[in-house]
């Protein structure tokens, strides 16, 4: 393991990176997907399943773990490591977005957000410090600046305003977070779809010298194709030699397509949210197995999966656990889905080291496409 948070370049194909992040808690090889751990606990999995299916990292998030259990008893408890029962490494995220978009009652000014809990009502303020102080307490490895999202379309100005004050909230999270070698604290770059604010916002952060760099304020709603060009005006203004960070993202096929702009990392619900609604992830494309069509089918979701929910249950089975709404219909395509996001990074990482990732990413997207499920 190593004392300090590096950051190594291993293999390059086209703007594709294959790296490796070294840590005091472990690796995270890159391109990585992150399972989004939200409370402590990604959900419907065992934390050694979580890890057996690939995963090097997991994110957990500020805003929740503080009004639920508080970061207080966790840090009394010993951490988020040891209460969650996760040794290797994880990304909190700055409680900024999910102020934002759970709360209620909230207030913003340049101290930070004032805010009530949409659990009890109960009032809270996070200020950028307040939000690395709770990272902290979590004993978090990677922390990311409290930024403000602003969710499109929106006005010029509104976008401006918001990405200006995320790049003070950055100098002062930058501050509060001090000097710690074996952890790491990322800016995250606004700019919503304006080409002039995500450049200003990059290399503003850039100039801060940060050990990571996310891309925030994306897969707001936009259409795919802003979300890529603002990627591609994004990432060539960021530092070669630091983690990129795709936050919320995403999809397969946005994956794909960002590793080819230049992303490194990668956190979204997708997979775990749509294993509890019935939607599994295959190789050859979605497959909901609340449709009829599926009662009688005797075959695994995957017979070449490695995975035991992919290669053993047959789809009848699945979809009457989801018809009857049984726990293991949840926990069982959460599995699958893990398991599918974690093998499509895996593949990825290998093409880029074969420089064989356009080539690659094309034959995968086929498999989705082929539709024969
Ligand atoms: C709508 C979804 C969640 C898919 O994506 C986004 O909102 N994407 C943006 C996003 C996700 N998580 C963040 N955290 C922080 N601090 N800031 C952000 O901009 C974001």
């Amino acid at each position: 393991m190593a004392e300090t948070f590096s950051f190594k370049l291993i293999a390059i194909d086209g703007k594709a990176r294959r790296g490796v992040i070294s840590m005091p808690r472990g690796e995270i090889r890159t391109p990585a997907f992150m399972p989004v751990g939200t409370g402590g606990t990604v959900k419907a999995m065992y934390m050694d399943q979580v890890r057996g299916v690939g995963a090097d990292i997991i994110l957990g998030n500020t805003y929740h773990l503080m009004l639920r259990p508080g970061a207080e008893r966790v840090a009394k408890l010993g951490g988020l490591h040891e209460f969650a029962r996760w040794p290797h490494p994880i990304l909190t995220d700055s409680g900024g977005f999910q102020v934002m978009s759970l709360s209620k009652l909230r207030k913003l000014s340049e101290k930070g957000v004032t805010f009530r809990s949409h659990i009890d009502g109960a009032p809270y303020e996070m200020s950028p410090e307040r939000s690395i102080e709770i990272q902290g307490l979590l004993d978090s490895d990677i922390q990311m600046q409290l930024d403000e999202c602003t969710a499109l379309p929106a006005k010029p100005t509104e976008i401006e305003r918001a990405m200006e004050l995320s790049l003070r909230w950055a100098e002062r999270c930058k501050t509060a977070f001090g000097d710690q070698p074996g952890k790491a604290m990322f800016g995250i770059v606004q700019g919503g779809d304006s080409a002039v604010m995500r450049v200003r916002s990059a290399q503003a952060l850039k100039a801060m010298d940060l050990k990571g760099y996310a891309v925030g304020g994306l897969a707001v709603g936009e259409p795919q194709a802003v979300m890529l060009e603002m990627l591609e005006i994004t990432c060539p203004e960021l530092p070669a030699n630091r983690p990129r960070y795709l936050m919320g993202v995403g999809t397969p096929d946005d994956i794909l397509k960002s590793v080819a702009r230049g992303i490194d990392m990668f956190d979204c619900v997708m997979p775990t949210r749509a294993g509890r609604h019935g939607l599994a992830y295959t190789r050859r494309g979605k497959i909901n197995l609340r449709n009829a069509r599926h009662a009688d089918d005797p075959r695994p979701l995957d017979e070449e999966s490695d995975c035991p929910a992919a290669r053993d249950y047959s789809r009848a089975y699945l979809h009457h656990l989801v018809r009857s709404q049984e726990s293991l219909g949840a926990m069982l395509l959460t599995w699958n889905n893990l398991s599918y996001y974690q093998k499509l990074m895996q593949d990825i990482r290998a093409a880029i080291e074969a420089k064989a990732f356009e080539t690659r990413a094309a034959e995968i997207s086929e498999g989705w496409a082929r539709g024969d499920i």
